[in-house]
C-alpha cells in the first residue's frame, strides 16, 4: 500500500482539478449551442433553409452514429485514459469549430455543391459532425475523471457542478451568439468558440499534469482498475436488461424535447414572440441560467431523500407543460415565453439530476461505461441527430408562412436581407409528444423499479 497521502484527499487540489476539466464543457457547450440564435441570420445573409439548417445541426451526431465514434471513445478512454482522450476530445472539438468558422466566413464555396448539398452547409456539417464526437468523448472523459477524483467524496455535488457550469456556455452562446454575429459576421461565434477551445485546451494541459502528480501520490495507474474496462461482450448483458431500455427510452425522448428545441428556441422567440433578431437568444438562455443553480440542487436532494424516479417523472411534466404553453398559437405574448422557459429550466433540471445518477442504479459498476456509451449512442441518433433535421423538415415542409426583404446593418453596414415567416405550432406539438412519450417512459420505470428493487427512490446510502 501507498504511504503517500493520495492527491485527491485535498479538498483543494480536486476542486482544482475539477474545474480545469469544466473548462472544456464551458466551451463545449458554448460552441454545440452557438448555432442556434444564429438560425434567422443564416437563412437571411446565407440563404440556407429550415432543412439545411436541420441537416447541419443534426450533423452533431453523423460520426457518433454512423461511424461507431462513441464506442471507440469509450475503448479509447478505458485503454488509453483520460488524459490522452481528454486532449483528443478537445482536438476534435477544436478542429471542428474551426472548420465551421472557416465554412461560414469564406466566399469560395459560395454556390458550388457537393452531393447534391450546398458546399458551405456540408462543410459547416462536417465541421460540427467533427465536434460532436469532440464533446460526446469528452463528456464521458470528464464523467470517468469526476468518479476517480471524487470517489468517497462529493461525487454526485461535483457531477451536477459540472453539468452546471456545461449549462453556462450553452447560456452564454445562447444569449450573446446573435449580438456577436451582428457586431462581425455571422462567423463570428465560431471564431471566438474556436479561441475558447484553446483556451479549454490549455487549461486541460495544466488538468493533466495534476492527474500526472495524482498517478505518482498514488504510484498507480490511472487505468488500473480491471473493473472500468470496456468490454464488448457486456453490450449483451446491458441490452438485455429492461430497466436499462426504459431509462435510455426515457433519456432520448426527454433531450428529444429539449436539445433540438434549444437549436430552434431563438428562432421561435423572432417568429412566434415577435423578438428583434439581436436579442431572440436572450429568453432562451434562461433555460440553461436556470439549471446551474437547480441541477446541482436536485442532485443533492436525490443523495440525500431518494425519490429518483418521481423527479424523473415530475421533470418529464414539466417540459410537457412548458412547451403545450409554447404551443398554444393565440399566446403570443413575451411573459410567456419567459414563463415556459422557466417551467422548462425546471424540467431539463429535474430529469438530467436523476437520470445520470441512477445508471449505476440499474447498471452493475464493472459495465457502467458501456452502458453510458449506449444510452450516449441512442441519444445521439434519436435526440441530437434525428430530431433536429425533422423540425426543419417540417418548419420548411408545412409551416412556411411567406418570406420578404428587409434592410438590416450588419457589422455597421446596411445589407438586404430574406426575411423567412414560420408558423411554429406544429413543431412545438411534437414537442410536446416527446413529452408526453416521456412522461411514459418515466411512469414505466417507476413500476419497473417497484418490481425489480432498483432502489430509485432511496437515498444514496440506502441502495442494495
Ligand atoms: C450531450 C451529452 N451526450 C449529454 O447527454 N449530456 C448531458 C450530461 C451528461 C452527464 C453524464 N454524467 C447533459 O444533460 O448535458
Amino acid at each position: 500500500m501507498s504511504q503517500t497521502t493520495s492527491l485527491r484527499e485535498q479538498k483543494t487540489v480536486r476542486w482544482t482539478a475539477m474545474a480545469l476539466v469544466s473548462m472544456g464543457m464551458l466551451c463545449g457547450y458554448y460552441v454545440a449551442d452557438v448555432a442556434s440564435p444564429l438560425k434567422p441570420l443564416l437563412e437571411g445573409q446565407l440563404g440556407w433553409t429550415s432543412t439545411e439548417y436541420g441537416f447541419y445541426t443534426g450533423a452533431y451526431g453523423w460520426f457518433n452514429v454512423f461511424l461507431g465514434m462513441l464506442v471507440v471513445g469509450g475503448i479509447v478512454l478505458d485503454r488509453l485514459g483520460a488524459r490522452l482522450t481528454g486532449f483528443l476530445a478537445i482536438a476534435f472539438m477544436f478542429l471542428g469549430t474551426a472548420a465551421q468558422w472557416w465554412a461560414l466566413a469564406t466566399t469560395s464555396l459560395a454556390g458550388s455543391q457537393w452531393l447534391g448539398v450546398k458546399a458551405q452547409v456540408l462543410m459547416a456539417a462536417l465541421g460540427y459532425a467533427l465536434f460532436g464526437v469532440g464533446i460526446e468523448w469528452f463528456g464521458i472523459t470528464a464523467t470517468k475523471i469526476i468518479v476517480r477524483w471524487f470517489k468517497g467524496h462529493e461525487m454526485a455535488l461535483a457531477m451536477g457542478l459540472q453539468v452546471a457550469v456545461g449549462r453556462l456556455g450553452t447560456a452564454v452562446a445562447l444569449g450573446s451568439g446573435a449580438a456577436i454575429a451582428v457586431a462581425l459576421s455571422v462567423a463570428g461565434p465560431f471564431m471566438v468558440g474556436t479561441l475558447a477551445l484553446a483556451f479549454g485546451l490549455v487549461a486541460f494541459l495544466f488538468f493533466a499534469s495534476l492527474d500526472r502528480r495524482l498517478d505518482a501520490s498514488e504510484r498507480g495507474s490511472e487505468s488500473a482498475n480491471p473493473e472500468d474496462q470496456f468490454r464488448l461482450s457486456d453490450i449483451g448483458g446491458i441490452l438485455s436488461d429492461r430497466g436499462f431500455w426504459l431509462l435510455t427510452g426515457l433519456c432520448a425522448l426527454f433531450y428529444s424535447a429539449v436539445f433540438p428545441f434549444l437549436k430552434y428556441a431563438p428562432d421561435l422567440m423572432v417568429q412566434k414572440f415577435g423578438i428583434e433578431e439581436r436579442l431572440s437568444g436572450i429568453i432562451p438562455s434562461l433555460l440553461p441560467f436556470g439549471t446551474i443553480l437547480l441541477t446541482p440542487f436536485f442532485g443533492n436532494l436525490y443523495d440525500r431523500k431518494g425519490k429518483g424516479a418521481t423527479i424523473m417523472l415530475l421533470g418529464a411534466l414539466f417540459i410537457t407543460g412548458s412547451h403545450l404553453l409554447l404551443a398554444v398559437p393565440f399566446l403570443k405574448f413575451w411573459p410567456v415565453a419567459v414563463v415556459a422557459v422557466l417551467l422548462l429550466g425546471v424540467g431539463f433540471s429535474l430529469v438530467p439530476s436523476a437520470m445520470w445518477p441512477s445508471v449505476p442504479k440499474i447498471v452493475e459498476e464493472r459495465r457502467l461505461g458501456t452502458a453510458y456509451a449506449l444510452i450516449f449512442f441512442i441519444q445521439n441518433l434519436v435526440a441530437l441527430m434525428g430530431v433536429p433535421y425533422l423540425i426543419g423538415w417540417v418548419l420548411d415542409r408545412f409551416c412556411l408562412r411567406g418570406k420578404e426583404t428587409v434592410t438590416q446593418e450588419i457589422a455597421g453596414k446596411l445589407e438586404e436581407i430574406v426575411r423567412v415567416h414560420y408558423d411554429y405550432t406544429l413543431p412545438m406539438l411534437l414537442f410536446v409528444l416527446f413529452g408526453l412519450l416521456a412522461v411514459g417512459f418515466a411512469l414505466a420505470m417507476k413500476a419497473e423499479d417497484r418490481r425489480r428493487g432498483y432502489g430509485l427512490e432511496l437515498p444514496a446510502g440506502n441502495v442494495k
